[in-house]
């Protein structure tokens, strides 16, 4: 049966912890990723594909640091378009090649957020590359950068990461589903912006991919919200000897293990707190790995919370 489905990708699917952000490390990756989102269109399927940017748009910012006694700086909401734009490029050409007969359009996208929201005062959303935590002290003190611990794989610079609350072209992007277009959208979370007097305008930030791939969900009344990542099912007790895999799961046991804190902060509980919100709805949330989409749609794969 044709599902409306919104596919969050991860981190992993653009450019792995380790990897240099090199073209090709990227192009290398995305043509990987668009293997299995080939894959889902060949079933039917309606995609809009919203994409994480902390590694480019955190590259992006430094290459204007480095470059600013020649080339004036941009803002972060300037680089967060910027990483939209090239990612976008990429996917849209590595499944345009795959997909020959598909129209493919990527939306710049703004997500708009509150001013206020008390994120802007406490940054917690990693960017761009990993360091030791030597170089992270000396960054710190260098530059004035707020810097983290980032799920065991090294410390980043932490910016503020505010909730989404609207998705601001989703008018657009429900125009081009219902045309059958498939959609690369709120890339990065969307570039943050704030609405004053009814005008737009960018604010420094890095909104949390899966927290936006829910509003969207939300917003485009999609059947399926998919998060791929790089582990292929949620587990209780991850990392440790009694660890056990969660395949389906009622919206109360995801509940339940939320809350005895299963899902660390920064990497699974935001999108197992996007999957219980959009499970509450009545709806399917998937958590899986890239390589098992297909067969996760299908229920042979994955961690799927149902409402
Ligand atoms: N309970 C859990 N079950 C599975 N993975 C978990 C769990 N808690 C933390 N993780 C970590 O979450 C990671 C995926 O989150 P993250 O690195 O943010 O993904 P992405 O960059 O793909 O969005 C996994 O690689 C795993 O190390
Ligand atoms: N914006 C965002 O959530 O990016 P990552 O998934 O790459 O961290």
């Amino acid at each position: 049966m044709k599902q409306r489905v919104v596919l969050a990708l991860g981190g992993n699917a653009i450019l792995q912890p380790g990897q240099e952000g090199t073209y090709d490390n990227q192009k290398a990756n995305i043509d990987t990723s668009s293997d299995s989102i080939a894959a889902i269109l060949k079933d039917g399927h309606e995609l809009v594909i919203v994409h994480g940017n902390g590694p480019q748009v955190g590259q992006i910012l430094r290459q204007n640091e480095l470059a600013q006694a020649e080339v004036p700086q941009q803002p972060l909401p300037v680089c967060s378009a910027e990483s939209q734009g090239f990612i976008g490029y990429m996917m849209q050409q590595s499944l345009k090649n795959r997909l020959p007969e598909k129209n493919i359009a990527t939306v710049l996208t703004m997500t708009e957020v509150d001013g206020q929201d008390p994120a802007f005062k406490t940054p917690t959303k990693p960017i761009g590359t990993f360091y030791s935590e030597e170089e992270s002290l000396a960054l710190a003190t260098s530059k004035g950068w707020t810097m983290g611990e980032d799920a065991g794989r090294g410390y980043r610079r932490l910016v503020p990461s505010p909730k989404p609350k609207a998705i601001v072209e989703v008018d657009t992007i429900k125009t081009l589903l219902a045309n059958d277009i498939v959609v690369i959208s709120t890339g990065g979370g969307g570039i943050p912006v704030v609405k004053e007097e009814e005008q737009f305008r960018g604010v420094a930030a890095v909104i949390d991919k899966d927290s936006s791939a829910l509003r969207l969900s939300i917003d485009v009344e999609a059947d399926v919200l998919m998060i791929l990542t790089d582990v292929p099912n949620v587990y209780i007790n991850y990392g440790k000897s009694n660890q056990e895999k969660l395949t389906a799961l009622s919206l109360e046991k995801a509940q339940q293990y939320y809350a005895e804190g299963h899902f660390s902060d920064g990497s699974m509980g935001p999108k197992m707190q996007a999957c219980i919100e959009f499970a509450s709805l009545g709806k399917t949330a998937i958590i899986c790995a890239l390589t098992d989409a297909v067969d996760a749609l299908a229920g042979k794969a994955g961690t799927r919370v149902v409402g």
